[in-house]
């Protein structure tokens, strides 16, 4: 990149209509490629959406650069100005420029006309565009046929869409404006001939179907004079006609590919017909255009269904919400136009349309849209809403907390496109397949034509003829074309299942992985823990100073202390007397927990069975509060929620977490640790005793911390995490899918033993530290690797919850991230993103890679065999010109169709 001008560098979105074709790809690629001041060029076939990253004032000579090669650029209006952003690990590619610009798409109503002006050019390279246009009727019609086209479809799509499209038809329209258009020709006209045939010309190509459906009459009465024989100027002039009527942009876009040193199909197609008119195959040749114009649109309609998928995504959330105004009535006004901390009311039945909190009400929402699971999700005061669910039976407000463009859903659109815009690895293949197998085919094709006549008495009019239909022939389209489709079709069936699958390599190599390595905490279990035993040692508050030290900290096992010490608290069992000067921060008990009263005396150990209810009622508490971006940060402030019976707690000071361990703090002039096995045995307090109860406690697959002051060890507290019903379900399906599986936890190695048990994992290691987890992942990735040279390849997968376990999500070769829907850290690093945190969602990810993958070779092996066939047939003398395009049309759809088939996994 230049770096001589002070300019900021920026991402400009194009979307440049003609542009489908990889060679159309090169075209471009050669072009901006030798312009300075031009940066990575990022292109999306299937959007047609070319990324640039240039410096601020290059944009005017980047889409003249363009134009210059014949195709019209649009300026994609931004959806939302991104914050700049860190760069995140992995998968991001050239997503990452901090601070540059990013012009999303632009169909987000959100993008209002303030914003347009950051798009810088977006009005100049408009009116340059007419200018352009206006030079050449031709021309400027040509580019109508593509606007009006592009805008029918989306308009039966969508109707944001059509809104941003008919911009772009009426931009073009007015160009065509001084030709008389289809429904506008009341003017007063004096009846010229010249004027005549160019009013003639104008309605038999008001629409491209007229256009191409007029080309073909004139083709098939070209035939029919051939066949009875009419004199043979009237079929030559009806099939000029033919090509005329339809061809023309045809013969201009291969003209300007020739011109710039490429081969694109346009090109190929303009010198087959060409020569198939100079060698007085009439008919022939002006089927031949028509045919390959029909195939275009009919492949260009195609494709607009395989991009309009993502938009459907989008459609997901309304264009509207109830919002309160400043008087306090309600009204409907426009998503877009919803400022954050707005807040919005939802009635039963209603799409919700902004993210946002919970405030008042109560419903069950429909998440799936999102996460893909079905299951309705509860909602009370305090829970998440998400842009694009759908409310049930209930009716609540929240408050919003984002903007519509900057929603969990935008994101996911976001992150999805982003995604279409990396090739897989299979499409880099085809890209690179494509880009000798023309020139090879092409110089065959002169072979063809030069040598048999010249050299072997061949009749020069028979081998010419087989030259032009291997040109035909060697357009790589149908190939080319099938890979992006499938991939695209793939990652938005992901989506729709709740995956968020960051780049089609990703889809690609997910039905390589052989291992997966799972954190335990909140990715096998529910994450919450509740106590379930306690031994008392020495008879003083044990649980009152466990919970004073505990209520500091967010992880699990802590909460699940101050929690038990809550409820316990108001039920009346345990009541130790409050000791003047020591209450400090307080704790509110919760009204609906019932606790199992015990007595704290002597060494008695209790059991009550862990209650449920104490999950639920606090279900939106503090725990794992994964928007402070760490799971089980300390000093945090008091988790504990205003409320009504405060139960004193002691006030701590020099509160410490020990990661991997546990808490100390010290609490009336007194030193306490709180923290596991391993904390204790390092500090030289352990016991045989002690050691022979956690054992059997830890066998049971409780999690195990003892209470300890510098002289003596005071109580140990049991907790027990429950298995989500769905990992052990998701273990068994990746098993089946040959995926062995290895859980990582900090946990002890008993506790670990026990939970892999009941879940039914391959291999469990405990008492590991965040970096130890990197070590495994790393030694996993490695030991995969001499099976890669084998010519095996084998995949690690690591999934977590994307908080405390990024180094290891990005060691593994796929990182996935849990519960992604409310955090948008995880949404952001991980290389697969779970809506929410079932584990199935991983096995369905490898069972959409294998499909992916079967299409792809199916379309790859389907495209090759038909280009065989008829070059086979050709050089036999059986194939005609026709019949080879009418096989690449053929092809053509086939391959698209088979890749959509993707969709509806
Ligand atoms: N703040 C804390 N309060 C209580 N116990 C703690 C605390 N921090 C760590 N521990 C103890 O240390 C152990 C290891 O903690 P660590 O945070 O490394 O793993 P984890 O997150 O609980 O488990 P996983 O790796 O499965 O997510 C815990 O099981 C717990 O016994
Ligand atoms: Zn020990």
């Amino acid at each position: 990149m230049d770096a001589t001008a002070r300019d900021v560098p920026m991402k400009t979105r194009i979307h440049i209509e003609q542009m489908d074709c990889p060679t159309e790809e090169g075209m471009i690629r050669r072009k901006l490629g030798r312009m300075s001041g031009v940066g990575a060029l990022q292109f999306n076939l299937v959007q047609r959406i070319l990324t640039v990253e240039h410096d601020e004032h290059r944009l005017p000579e980047v889409l003249a650069a363009i134009r210059s090669l014949g195709f019209e650029p649009q300026l994609e209006l931004p959806r939302r100005r991104r914050h700049a952003q860190p760069a995140t690990a992995g998968g991001g590619g050239g997503h990452d420029h901090a601070h540059g610009e990013e012009h999303g798409h632009g169909h987000w109503p959100a993008a209002a006309a303030g914003d347009r002006q950051g798009a810088g050019d977006h009005g100049h390279s408009h009116s340059q565009a007419q200018a352009q246009g206006h030079g050449s009727g031709h021309e400027c019609c040509s580019g109508h046929e593509h606007a009006g086209s592009s805008g029918h479809a989306h308009r039966n799509a969508s109707g944001q869409d059509a809104h941003t499209h008919a911009d772009m038809g009426t931009a073009t329209s007015s160009c065509c404006g001084s030709t008389p258009e289809a429904g506008g020709e009341d003017t007063a006209t004096p009846l010229h001939l010249p004027f005549l045939a160019a009013r003639l010309y104008a309605f038999l190509t008001a629409t491209p179907l007229r256009r191409l459906g007029n080309a073909a009459i004139l083709a098939i009465l070209s035939e029919a004079c051939h066949w009875f024989a009419y004199p043979e100027w009237l079929t030559a002039m009806l099939a000029v006609g033919a090509v005329l009527l339809c061809g023309l942009s045809t013969y201009r876009k291969g003209w300007i590919s020739i011109r710039t040193g490429t081969l694109n199909i346009n090109a190929l197609m303009s010198i087959a017909v060409t020569g198939g008119l100079l060698i007085g195959q009439w008919p022939e040749a002006s089927m031949v255009m028509v045919l390959f114009t029909l195939s275009e649109m009919i492949e260009a309609r195609s494709l607009d269904r395989a991009r309009h998928a993502i938009e459907g995504l989008m459609r997901l959330a309304p264009d509207t919400a109830t919002a309160q105004q400043s008087d306090g009535s309600w009204q409907s006004v426009p998503a877009g136009e919803v400022a954050v901390g707005t807040l919005v009311r939802v009635r039963p039945g209603e799409r919700i349309a902004l993210d946002g909190q919970v405030e008042q009400g109560a419903s069950t929402v429909d998440q799936a849209p999102i996460t893909g699971e079905s299951l309705p999700v509860e909602k009370a005061a305090g829970d998440p809403v998400f842009a694009g669910t759908i409310n049930q039976s209930g009716s609540f407000d929240f408050r919003v907390t984002a903007e519509a463009g900057d929603s969990t859903l935008a994101r996911i659109i976001e992150a999805v496109e982003a995604a279409q815009g990396q090739k897989a690895p299979t499409q880099r293949f085809v890209d690179r397949f494509a880009a000798v197998y023309t020139p090879i085919v092409l110089v065959l094709a002169i072979g063809v034509a030069l040598v048999p006549p010249s050299f072997f008495n061949g009749d020069w009019f028979g081998w010419i003829y087989k030259a032009l239909t291997l040109l035909v022939i060697a357009c790589p389209c149908a190939l080319v074309i099938s890979t992006p489709v499938t991939v695209v079709s793939g990652l938005t069936a992901a989506a729709r299942q709740g995956i968020l699958v960051k780049g089609g390599v990703h889809l690609e190599e997910g039905r390589h992985l052989k291992w997966l390595a799972l954190d335990k905490t909140g990715t096998i279990t529910h994450g919450k823990p509740v106590l379930t035993e306690m031994a008392v040692f020495l008879n003083t508050q044990v649980h009152r100073l466990a919970a004073s030290l505990a209520a500091r900290s967010d992880h699990p096992v802590s909460q699940a202390i101050v929690e038990a010490f809550r409820a316990g608290r108001q039920a009346g069992a345990w009541d130790p007397p409050a000791e003047a000067g020591l209450s400090g921060q307080s704790v509110s008990s919760s009204p609906s927990v019932a606790f199992s009263p015990f007595a704290p005396s002597g060494q008695k150990m209790m059991n009550r069975s862990a209650q449920p209810a104490a999950h639920a009622a606090h279900a939106t508490g503090p725990a794992r509060s994964a928007a402070a971006g760490q799971k089980h940060g300390a000093a945090s402030a008091s988790p504990a929620a205003p409320s009504a019976s405060p139960v004193p707690l002691f006030s701590v000071d020099a509160f410490e977490a020990l990661a991997g361990r546990g808490v100390q703090g010290r609490i009336d002039g007194v030193h306490y640790v709180l923290g596991n096995h391993r904390l204790i045995h390092e500090r030289g307090q352990c016991s045989h005793e002690l050691e022979a109860r956690l054992l059997e406690l830890e066998r049971q697959g409780r999690t195990v911390v003892v209470l300890a002051s510098e002289q003596v060890v005071m109580a140990l507290f049991a907790v027990a995490d429950t298995v989500k019903e769905s990992s052990r379900a998701a273990m068994a399906e990746l098993h089946q899918l040959g995926v062995r599986t290895l859980m990582l936890t900090g946990d002890n190695q008993h506790t670990a033993d026990a939970i892999a048990r009941e879940v039914g994992i391959d291999e469990a290691q405990g008492n590991l530290l965040p970096e130890d987890k990197l070590a495994v992942v790393d030694g996993l990735v490695r030991r995969a690797q001499p099976v890669h040279e084998a010519g095996e390849v084998s995949r690690v997968g690591m999934v977590g919850d994307g908080i405390n376990d990024t180094p290891a999500l990005a060691r593994a070769d796929i990182g996935f991230a849990m519960g992604a829907m409310g955090t948008d850290s995880a949404l952001e690093t991980a290389d697969v993103a779970l809506m929410d945190d079932d584990l199935r969602k991983i096995p369905a990810f490898v069972r959409l890679s294998q499909a992916t993958h079967r299409i792809l070779v199916q379309n790859i092996a389907f495209a090759l065999g038909v280009k065989a066939v008829f070059m086979a047939l050709t050089l036999a003398g059986y194939g005609t010109m026709w019949m080879a395009v009418f096989a690449d049309v053929g092809a053509s759809l086939l391959v698209v169709a088979n890749g959509l088939r993707m969709l509806r996994r």
